[in-house]
């Protein structure tokens, strides 16, 4: 385990900034207290209180008279100095920069159209562009009349397109996996895509791509909506996997690959991974899903749910359309923050900062302090500008959503199917959202706990789910050994009863527990799958949490590369 300390570059540089402005020394207080006085008129006065106390009833005011005279006389100096606060002050700071910026680019697209505000344009440099013309159905309603999907490639395609894999990427990556020859940049799997290496590219053609709904190429909020010409921002629809998903084969379709050798992917690649395979099985040769889930589950679900509330509520996000504008950069950091504490293990940070805190020889502070707060600031400070915050808002969501379950596909395709009834009929219904789809409203008797429902023994129901040798299940959560997966899950998966799939998990991982990749391994192999592979890597292997996969080359590396021979 690498032992690293670094205190946050921006927020010296930002605290030295303001310092020098301020021409202060860097003790004196930065931020004035909020209490609202009148200057004290001549020495020995006190201060009055404004309008508050003067709208009192007298006898309370003859009161707070008489309590004033037993106090000490003030001096005027409070008795504590305001303390600073150089985390904020960086915040302002960028929030002005960010302000002069975007009245800098307003006035430059007076002159200018493809100006486009304050927002980085969220390149990752060359990648290649598929472009669909034909209009994207969306799980939830809403479509996409046309849409691009950026993607980068590694490896040589073989004579009959037989080697192709379909690499998913995690929530906020783009498809710049490994340094391509016009981009050399390393890619976030860098050491994992080679000749010899874990997508070994001496045999496969790998394609990565960004996601439906990113920022980095595909379309997603910040692209323009063809048919007005301005940003979707939140008039985007909303996204599913399976949705991220059918967008990827549209491009297998335009590269006339029929069959992939393999779908893989980690977090919520993992996800579409399994995704891929039960929307398009006869396409899917192989699975990897690696630290994800077959269902989102309550906890995950409620840190990106704070994760969102951050971007929502930070006054800059303007109900999305904040494009031109200043994005919602302290909302994003802030998200960033809580996402990273989701990233990593308790554990890793006990070693590599402890309880350390970046200056001991420094008085405590609000600001960043502890080396595992100016690392996190670090996290946000990275992040903030580089990825776009409705991105975030609705990839994660999609997150949320995801559940192979039964139930949930049925539904799916039910609603799918009268839609696209509707559209062959011309009709208007099938091209939007329901009327109601965003009415949710806090309700007048307020939610209440409904625990899981308990699903009877799994059946072949000639729904278009079946095709393995299940057996039963019951219960309605797995928590391990013992214990049994939903049947509404080994259903769902039961379409895979035959696919070889690898499934690995850590134990350190905290937002997709290693009970969630035991359920998918159980459920597959309740459904008849005799392929299935799976492994854990145990604390003594990883504390690296849920980013196991982006740093352990030798036993992540190494199982993938074995799985896929
Ligand atoms: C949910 C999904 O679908 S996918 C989610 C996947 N996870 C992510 O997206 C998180 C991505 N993780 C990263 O980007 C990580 O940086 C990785 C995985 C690429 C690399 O991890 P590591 O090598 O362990 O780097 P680590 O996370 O420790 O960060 C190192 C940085 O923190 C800095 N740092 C380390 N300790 C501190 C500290 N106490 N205070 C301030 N900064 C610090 C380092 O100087 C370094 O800075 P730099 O990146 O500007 O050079």
């Amino acid at each position: 385990m690498k032992s690293r300390t670094r205190v946050t570059s921006s927020l010296r540089q930002a605290s030295a900034a303001l310092t020098r402005a301020a021409g202060s020394s860097p003790a004196a207080p930065l931020c004035q207290n909020a209490a609202t006085t009148l200057p004290a008129p001549a020495t020995g006065m006190r201060p009055l209180i404004t309008s508050a106390a003067t709208s009192r009833p007298a006898a309370a005011q003859a009161q707070r008279r008489h309590l004033h005279d037993q106090a000490p006389r003030r001096s005027g100096a409070p008795s504590n100095p305001a303390m600073s606060f150089p985390c904020v002050d960086a915040l302002e700071s960028r929030s002005a920069t960010l302000r002069q910026q975007a009245a800098a680019s307003a006035s430059q697209s007076r002159t200018d159209s493809t100006s486009s505000g304050p927002e980085p344009s969220y390149t990752v440099g060359a990648t290649q562009i598929f472009h669909s013309t034909s209009p994207l159905l969306l799980d939830h309603g809403g479509q996409l009349v046309e849409f691009d999907i950026a993607y980068e490639t590694w490896g040589e395609m073989n004579a009959d397109r037989s080697n192709v894999i379909l690499l998913h990427t995690g929530l906020s990556a783009s498809s710049h996996a490994h340094s391509t020859a016009a981009n050399p940049q390393p890619g976030w799997w860098e050491k994992f895509i080679g000749p010899g290496l874990a997508l070994d590219t001496s045999k496969y053609f790998v394609i990565c791509t960004n996601v439906l709904g990113g920022c980095y190429g595909s379309t997603g909020p910040s692209s323009i909506d063809p048919s007005d010409g301005k940003r979707y921002a939140t008039r985007f629809p909303l996204l599913t996997i399976t949705d991220m998903v059918r967008a990827q084969f549209r491009l297998l379709d335009h590269l006339g690959v029929d069959k992939l050798h393999a779908s893989v992917g980690s977090s919520m690649g993992g996800m579409q991974s399994l995704a891929a395979a039960v929307a398009f099985p006869e396409r899917v040769g192989r699975i990897v899903s690696i630290s994800a889930c077959a269902r989102s589950h309550p906890y995950s679900i409620a840190m990106r749910y704070v994760q969102r509330k951050a971007i929502l509520n930070d006054p800059n996000w303007n109900r999305g359309y904040y494009y031109g504008q200043i994005p919602p950069h302290v909302g994003m950091k802030l998200a960033r923050e809580i996402a990273t504490i989701t990233y990593r293990s308790g554990p890793e940070w006990e070693q590599r900062f402890g309880r350390r805190r970046a200056d001991k020889d420094k008085p405590p502070a609000l600001c960043p302090d502890f080396l595992v707060e100016t690392y996190l600031d670090h996290a946000g400070e990275k992040f903030c500008l580089t990825y776009d915050p409705n991105s975030l808002i609705y990839v994660s969501k999609a997150m949320d959503l995801f559940d192979l379950g039964r139930e949930n596909q049925v539904a799916i395709k039910t609603k799918r199917a009268e839609r696209e009834k509707a559209l062959r009929e011309g009709g208007k219904e099938g091209q939007g959202y329901d009327q109601d789809a965003c009415s949710l409203t806090l309700p007048d008797t307020p939610y209440e706990e409904q625990p899981e429902e308990h699903h009877e023994e799994f059946e072949r129901d000639g729904l278009g789910f079946g095709g393995g040798n299940p057996a039963g299940g019951g219960g309605s959560s797995y928590s391990g050994p013992g214990q049994k997966p939903p049947a509404d899950l080994v259903a769902g998966l039961a379409v895979l009863w035959d696919h070889p799939v690898l499934v690995m998990g850590v134990a350190s991982d905290i937002l997709f527990p290693a009970w969630q990749q035991r359920e998918i391994a159980e459920a597959l192999k309740m459904a008849g799958n005799r392929n299935v592979a799976h492994y854990e890597l145990s604390e003594e292997q990883s504390l690296f949490g849920h980013d196991t996969f982006l740093l352990d080359v030798k036993n992540v590396g190494g199982m993938v590369r074995n799985f896929l021979g």
